[in-house]
Order: structure tokens, then sequence, then C-alpha cells
């Protein structure tokens, strides 16, 4: 289990740091991901309103699936016959699917957590599903992910305290099981671990040292992103990245706004994923260098401009905001299609600037800028 070694088919490479933000290359059997990255989040096997070809073109190195919704429908046995994730979709490059874990716990009925697996019942058709550490990563095998994840219980902040331990310690016996069924065809591809806690520091530190001692080839930060303040989303990456190999990538699960990612990269957080730039884009709200546009708003009824006409992205700068609005009000599917298209572009547009800045030693100041833009908001 040593990433670090680049003659591996799976491997990390640090290439360079600003303060504690990082600047990196992970190498997979699909490919090859900069980081920070961003990954969007192509949910079941597709990205809604998007074509592949839109998604690299963006700027995406890798992206996302969920475990949960692909081994209901279509099935992971039914990809695997079809050549695995990446033949199936069209998509040939680096792909992480999640464990399923967390979408049991938000979307399936009836759910039971046991120390052996989760128990629930399909939110498609009702049927009863077991998922075990050792059959999610089956699963994600049969799909044939590059980065596949460890199966963990993942707290809804609030919570007490008991609740939260409980479920840290659950995680780590089942990121031992994830690892041992990982390992029992070691194939090149990679295995992350995920620190859980809560918001309590010492059940952080407990859980990421634990992860450390068990060893994977990178390390997610999970039980975030789940109705915490940012404040505190903010100290428990505090609390948690210093505690995790330097050598080893470090992704942040389920974040989040550009806001979130800035922030993160700056406490040494190496990769993302999120639903938001796609769900926002279909409900018409676009992220623009300048903060983000509600294209509902009465305001572009007229508004002859594009969202910015210095973008990289020929819709961000090609297409007037009346007409974006226009699409938007009239529900027509161009509109879901353009503005999802545009915020994938921005936030690869964003993690770009981002890598420039770190490797140029620039990060403070590309910071700043940033954020002051994100101020100076949509005139
Ligand atoms: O602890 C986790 N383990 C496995 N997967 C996860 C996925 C997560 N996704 C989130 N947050 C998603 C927040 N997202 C924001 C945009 C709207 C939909 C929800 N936290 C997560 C924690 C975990």
């Amino acid at each position: 289990m040593n990433p670090s070694d680049t003659s591996l088919p799976s491997h990390f490479e640090l290439l360079g740091t600003d303060g504690a933000a990082r600047t990196g290359r992970l190498t997979t059997p699909h490919g090859v991901v900069r980081t920070p990255a961003f990954m969007p989040v192509g949910t079941a096997g597709a990205m809604k309103g998007m074509h592949w070809r839109e998604v690299r073109d963006a700027g995406a190195d890798i992206v996302l699936g969920n475990t949960y919704h692909l081994m209901l429908r279509p099935g992971a046995e039914r990809i695997a016959a079809l050549g695995g994730l990446q033949t199936f979709t069209g998509w040939n490059g680096p792909m992480l699917t999640d464990s399923g874990g967390f979408q049991v716990m938000s979307l399936a009925d009836l759910r039971k957590v046991s120390e052996h697996a989760v128990t629930f019942r399909s939110h498609i058709d009702g049927a009863k599903v077991e998922l075990s550490p050792e059959r999610s990563i089956e699963v994600q095998r049969y799909l044939g992910s590059d980065i596949a994840m460890q199966m963990d219980e993942c707290v809804r902040l609030p919570a007490e305290r008991d609740d939260i331990d409980r479920a840290m310690r659950l995680s780590l016996r089942w990121a031992e099981r994830s690892k041992r069924a990982f390992e029992s065809a070691p194939d090149g591809y990679m295995l992350f671990g995920i620190v859980q806690g809560g918001d309590i520091p010492q059940l952080r530190h407990a859980s990421a040292q634990g992860l450390v001692e068990i060893g994977f080839h990178g390390y997610a930060i999970g039980g975030l992103a789940v109705g915490e303040p940012q404040a505190v989303m903010l100290a428990m990456i505090d609390e948690t990245a210093p505690l995790l190999p330097q050598e080893r990538p470090r992704y942040l699960m389920g974040v989040g706004t550009p806001d979130d990612i800035l922030e993160a990269v700056k406490r040494g957080i190496d990769m993302f994923d999120c639903v938001m730039p796609t769900r926002n884009g279909r409900h018409g709200v676009a992220f623009t260098r300048f903060g983000q546009v509600n294209l509902r708003n009465a305001r572009h009824a007229d508004d002859p401009r594009p969202l910015d006409a210095e973008s990289p992205w020929p819709s961000t700068r090609n297409y007037a905001r009346a007409y974006l609005h226009h699409l938007v009000k009239a529900g027509e599917t161009l509109g879901a299609m353009l503005l999802s298209e545009i915020n994938i572009a921005y936030y690869q547009f964003l993690m770009q600037g981002i890598r420039d800045a770190i490797a140029h030693g620039t990060f403070d100041e590309f910071y700043q800028r940033t954020r002051e833009d994100w101020a100076r908001g949509d005139i």
C-alpha cells in the first residue's frame, strides 16, 4: 500500500505547497487527476444535463459515481458484464465511487444499521437489500472505479456525542473490513478511508489516527456538509488534516460552494465533489467569477450581456442573460443544459486558478482577489 511509488499504476505525487495548500498529481489506471480537483457528480452514470465531452472540455479529470444508485439500477454485475463504468458510460477517464452508505441513510426506506451491514429497501422497487463493507467493495470493483471508498456511517449534525462516537468506531471497524476485502484482489486501483467523528475534535483525532494505522491510498474527511455551519466544517478540517499523511491525497466529501472549496484548499484539502453546480444549474442559478446569478430574476429579462464576457467558456461569454432568463422561465431543457455546463466550467476554472496559484506561490493573493470578486457581486 505505497501509492507514493510512481512505478505503480495508481500513485499520488505532491508537486508543490503554498502554506497548507497543496497541488499534486493523482495517477490512476484511467488517467491523471490534477489536484486540487473538483469531481462533478454523475450519480447514476450520467452527468445530468450534459454530454461527457462537455464535462471533459470544461476541464474535469475525474467524475464521481454512486454505488447506491448504480447497484440498484442497472446493477453492478450488469455494468461489469458490459465492460465496467467507463465502457458502459463512455466517460473513459478516472472515476471515484462512493461506498453507498451515505445514500442509504439519505435515500433508502426502512434502513437498519447493524455491525454486519446496512439493510434497506430500494427506493426504486422496494426490494430488500443488504450492503456490507465486503459487498460495497465487491460492487465498486464490478463498477471498475479507479478509487473506491470504504463503507462508513455518516451521522447528520447536530448529533449526540455518544451517537457520533458509536458511528465513528463502527466506521473504523468497517474500514478494516473494507481494506481486507479490497486487498483480496489487488489490481492497481485505490481505496480511500473516511474520517468520521462529527464536530468533536477528540473523535476526529481518534478516527484519523485509526485510519492511518490501517493504511489507505488516500483519506476522505466525511461526516461534514451535513447541516453544520461552515465554521464548524472548517474547524474540523483544521483538527483532521494535520493528522493525515502529507504524501496521500485528502478528499472532503460532498463539498461544496466555491467559497467552501477555497477555504478547504487553504487548509490542505486536495479533492472535492458536489452536486451543486449541476443541481443549481437545473434550478436556474449560475456560478460566475462574480458570485451566483439567479437567472429566474426578472432583472435579466432585457439584459443583452453574457454572464461573463471574459470567460474562457463559450456558453458563459456568448449567451445573453435575457436568453438564459427566457429558457429558465419557459422551463426549456436547454436552460438546464446550458447552466449545468456553465457551472461545471466555472468550478473547473476556479480549480485551475487554484492549482496555478499554489504552483506559483501566490495562493494568498489568489484567495484574496477571488473573494473580492465574489463580494463585488454580479453587476
Ligand atoms: O461521511 C460521508 N461518507 C460517505 N459519503 C459522504 C457523502 C457526503 N455528502 C455530503 N454532503 C453533501 C451536501 N450536498 C450539498 C449540495 C446539496 C446536496 C447535499 N456529506 C457527505 C459525507 C459523506
